[in-house]
């Protein structure tokens, strides 16, 4: 196996925004120091609630967003946010809503040339030969080529963002909740194409969703985010059947319904700390039925359950 993301000490502090001595005090820390390693072929599964730093974090791999700690290698090389052409060639971003991420003025043909000139300089009839390969892929029909983004529904429409994804022969996709949009019937379809196209392409997936039942399915491996860190990280199986972390099992209880929300029953209603004035201890202590004052005190960091299972933790589960 090789590999083919590291990722290490990523985050991102985004400043205070506005008041008179705003920049002076501490901002919003989105993603703490992050560190993972993902294999050739495989996927991580990324799942967290609504603010936990997902989007943040997508987007600073992708380089959309320059990390303010850290870095990123892909196949042993270390990406510059300073050389964008090199990051698009590597990994690229599907995104949750494909038609609005689909310049509505440019026909599909002219959106998928766009990554082949700019990243490989291709001509014309190279052009048109990779285009018309790529719409196979994606199971299209030749004649959408010269339509427009919002003569498509969501499910060709995320097919065209895969293609698009695909088109700047990268050796990573970002799928940030690339069904969740979707009915569950069409959700299948993609998911299937994903997993064939992984395979054709010998792709390297990291695969973000709040919805657990297909984290579970797709995922060989888990990661949870909770408030901007890494809770716990292990294979699919183990995270949802042996959580060690109380939140992951809080999570892993409510059993999966493909297209329910990412939140346990005993949490409705509850929130994340106040990202402006986070806890001194375990960012989870307030919600957790496990903590103790050593949890209010000291941050627990990521440290070995068992073979391929990390949790941050002061008392974590044990079987
Ligand atoms: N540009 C920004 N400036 C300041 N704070 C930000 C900015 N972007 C995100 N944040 C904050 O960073 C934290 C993480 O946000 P992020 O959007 O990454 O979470 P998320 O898990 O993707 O949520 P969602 O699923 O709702 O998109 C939140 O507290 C958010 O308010």
């Amino acid at each position: 196996m090789t590999e083919a993301l590291r990722v290490t000490n990523l985050s991102k502090t985004f400043p205070r925004a506005g008041g008179l001595f705003a920049g002076a005090r501490p901002g919003v820390r989105a993603v703490r120091p992050v560190s993972f390693a993902v294999e050739t072929g495989e996927t991580l599964g990324i799942v967290g609630e609504s603010g936990c730093g997902k989007s943040t974090f997508a987007r600073m791999l992708v380089g959309l967003l320059p990390p303010s700690g850290g870095e990123i290698e892909i196949e042993g090389r270390r990406l510059d946010n300073a050389d964008p052409a090199r990051f698009g060639k590597m990994i690229q971003y599907v995104f949750q809503d494909p038609i609005s991420s689909l310049n509505p003025r440019k026909t599909i043909r002219q959106i998928l040339e766009a990554p082949l000139r700019l990243l490989h300089g291709m001509g014309r009839a190279e052009r048109d030969a990779r285009i018309a390969e790529i719409f196979d892929s994606v199971h299209l029909r030749p004649e959408f080529l010269d339509r427009y983004p919002h003569e498509f529904s969501g499910g060709q429409a995320q097919r065209i963002g895969i293609a698009r994804a695909l088109a700047a022969a990268p050796r990573i996709l970002v799928l940030d909740e690339p069904v969740s949009a979707l009915d569950v019937s069409v959700q299948a379809q993609v998911l299937n194409l994903l997993a064939r196209l992984k395979d054709d392409f010998g792709l390297t997936y990291l695969f973000i969703s709040h919805d657990l039942a297909v984290v579970e399915a797709v995922s060989d491996r888990v990661l949870v985010l909770y408030f901007g860190a890494v809770v716990e990280i292990g294979r699919a199986e183990s995270i949802f059947k042996r959580p060690r972390h109380p939140y992951t099992r809080l999570l892993a209880d409510s059993a999966p319904v493909v297209g329910r929300p990412l939140r346990a029953p005993e949490q409705r209603g509850s929130e994340l700390p106040d990202p402006l004035d986070p806890p001194p201890g375990c960012a989870f202590a307030g919600r957790c039925p496990r903590a103790t004052d050593l949890c209010r005190t000291e941050e627990p960091r990521l440290r070995p359950m068992e073979e391929d299972q990390l949790a941050a933790c002061h008392h974590p589960f044990e079987d």
